[in-house]
Parts: structure tokens; sequence; C-alpha cells
């Protein structure tokens, strides 16, 4: 199966309501499409959001990633030497990991496709639903106890709250949800790198006071501050996740070796997709640290990549894969099946995607 061509398009998806973290506010998914096409005619689908805030990956930085580099290694390889074309792919270009993650996933597509199964059978894994939380975003306490409340009338039994902007509020924020809630779903906080060490550990140990029984917190500190981390995590009631702190399967050995969080986030857009995720599973499994599998505010193609690796991986314990029930409509024809917190995978080969509609073509 030789890769013949790589398209490039861009998709447009409204979000039901606006997307606010302590780090930025948006509105809608503008997100990067990768179709790769073989001499089979088989087609491989990827997509690439661009979290400036987080990854440092824009749309012109992904677009010029794969333009100058990623499609000129790629394009006449044969999927068959897999090993070959995912050290091709990440040995093209240092960082810009959402566009090498976009290109991954349709390289697994199109791997699966080849051998005829889908890609989390592909990896070993036989568990084929997974429940997903779902992100209340940082605003005013009335308006967050309001928003976690129609989260349970969805059917959510688990609410990512994100907190962090104006940290002076973070406390009533969570006493306002919890309120308005019980104990009717479980609650994890992420301050998306908002706090200093020591602000961390006094508003978790005063939630934990309060009895706000919060199941971790994600990225209490600054990404690069794994000192601080680990300040957090040894001092804290509450346990820690690493989220920006952990990108590369090195982040993630320094991270654990370090005991600097409880917990790590697994992205593909901060690895750059399935093959290097997987080694950061790897290296979870040895240390025994669970994970959770995350996703940036994504449509379902890159997210359903992600499904897949929940399917097949069972130290990721913890599903944050909200993307595509935040955003009001789904452009993607087949794929995982997201009926609100639940999440069916696709058993079609690979990763299960049939079309995008509304492709905005870059050629
Ligand atoms: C969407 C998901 N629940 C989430 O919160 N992801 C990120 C932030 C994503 C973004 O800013 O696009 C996270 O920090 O965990
Ligand atoms: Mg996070």
């Amino acid at each position: 199966m030789k890769i013949t061509e790589i398209r490039l398009g861009m998709i447009s998806v409204p979000l039901r309501v606006p997307f606010k973290t302590a780090l930025r506010s948006v509105s809608s998914v503008e997100d990067v499409i990768v179709e790769i096409h073989t001499d089979t005619g088989a087609v491989g689908y990827g997509e690439a959001p661009p979290t400036g805030a987080i990854t440092g990956d824009t749309t012109g930085a992904i677009i010029g990633a794969l333009q100058d580099h990623i499609i000129k290694t790629l394009v006449g390889r044969d999927v068959d030497d897999f090993e070959d074309v995912m050290k091709a792919l990440n040995g093209c270009i240092v960082k810009n990991t959402s566009a090498k993650a976009a290109a991954d996933m349709a390289l697994w597509d199109l791997y699966g496709q080849l051998y005829n199964l889908p890609v989390y059978k592909l990896l070993g894994g036989s568990r084929s639903k997974i429940v997903t939380d779902i992100t209340i975003s940082v605003n005013d306490p009335e308006e967050m106890a309001t928003d976690a409340i129609n989260a349970i009338e969805r059917g959510y039994d688990c609410l990512k709250v994100k907190v962090g902007s104006n940290p002076d509020l973070d406390v009533a924020r969570l006493m306002a949800v919890r309120k308005a809630i019980g104990d009717k779903a479980c609650i994890r906080i992420d301050a998306n790198q908002a706090w200093s060490p020591k602000q961390a550990v006094k508003l978790l140990n005063q939630m934990q006071d309060k009895g706000l029984d919060i199941e971790f917190v994600e990225q209490p500190v600054k990404a690069h501050d794994f000192e601080g981390l680990k300040y957090v995590t040894e001092r804290s009631y509450v346990p820690v996740l690493a989220d920006e702190s952990v990108f590369s399967p090195e982040d993630a050995v320094k991270i654990m070796q370090m005991g600097a969080a409880d917990l790590v986030n697994i992205k593909l857009m901060k690895c750059g997709g399935l093959y290097n995720a997987l080694k950061i599973a790897s290296a979870a499994e040895v240390y025994g640290v669970e994970c959770m599998i995350g996703c940036m505010l994504e449509a379902k193609v890159s997210v359903n990549a992600a499904v897949h690796l929940a399917c097949a991986k069972q130290i990721i314990t913890k599903i944050d894969l909200d993307g595509p029930v935040l955003c009001s409509e789904d452009p993607v024809l087949g794929g995982a099946v997201f009926n609100e917190k639940e999440i069916t995978v696709s058993n079609g080969p690979g990763l299960g995607i049939q079309g995008i509609e509304g492709i905005r073509y870059l050629d």
C-alpha cells in the first residue's frame, strides 16, 4: 500500500457554548484535516487542532510542517513498512506534535485497513465501550452551577471543572457546583497551570476541608515547573494529574521517576500521535501510574483515534474525550458513536472513518 498523495483541508464546527479555561476562550473548532491517499484507493484520515496556548501549534504552523516536511517525507513510502514510516515521520521535524499526530493517525487508519482490523484490535484491545467526563468551563460560580446541572441532565456522571481564571473564586466555584449536583457526579478539576505551588496546596486543601470530594486536580502549576508539581503532589490531599507537563514519552518518564504526579494525561496532540502515546502508556505500566486519555478542543476525527487507544490500553482508566459532545454538529461519517457520555468504538477496519463533510481543501 503505497502513499501517492496527501491532501490538506480545514473544517469548522461551532461549539454548543463557548469553551473557557485559564488559558483561552474559543467558540468553534477550526481544525486542519489530513487525507493520506494510497495506490489501493484506501484513504487515511487525520485532524490537527491549532491549540497555540498549549502546544504552540497554530493553523499556519501545522500546515507549514505538513507541507514543508511531513508530506515530502511520506509520499512514495509503503504503509507496510510501518516502523520505518513512523520513524521518518517523527524524525523529519522537531516539535510540531499536532501536525505529526494528524499524519500518525491517518497512517494507523491505513495500517488497520491494510490488515482489515480496527486499530484498537490491532493494538490488542478488547473493550469496545468507554465513558467520558464533560468539561464545565470556568465562569462565575452561579453560571458554572447551572452548566453542571445541565450536564447532569444530559446524563454525565463525571464533570471536569475548569478553574484558575481569577483563583480567588475557585473554592466558591467548586462549592457552587457541588451544592448544585450533590453526589450525582464525580468532580475532577483542571487549573490549566494557573496556580503557584503554594497557592495550589492551599486551595486544594481548603476544597478537601470543605468536603468537596475532588477526584484529582489536573495541571495545577506551570508546565515546565516539575519541582512545583512534585511540591503539590507531596502536600495536597487531592491527587495530582500532569497534563501540560507531559508532552513526550521522555517527559512522562521524568515525571514518573520524580514522583511529581500521581497520574498522567496522554493527549495525541501533545505527544505526536498513537506511536508515541503507546510509549507513554508502556512507561506508565512499568511505573504503575494510571493514565487519563484527553483531547484538545477537537472534532471527531482525532478524538476517534484517541478512542481506539483508550479501548486498547487498560492503564488508561480516566477518559476526557468530550471534544465531539462540546460541538454542536458532527461532520464525520463513521468512526466512534458518541451517545453523550457513552462512546462506542467503531469495528470497521482502521479507524473506521468513511468521510468528512464540509472539508475546505487547501489545494
Ligand atoms: C476538551 C478537554 N476536556 C480539555 O479540557 N482539554 C484541555 C484543554 C483543551 C483546549 O484548550 O483546547 C485540557 O487542558 O485538558
Ligand atoms: Mg488539562
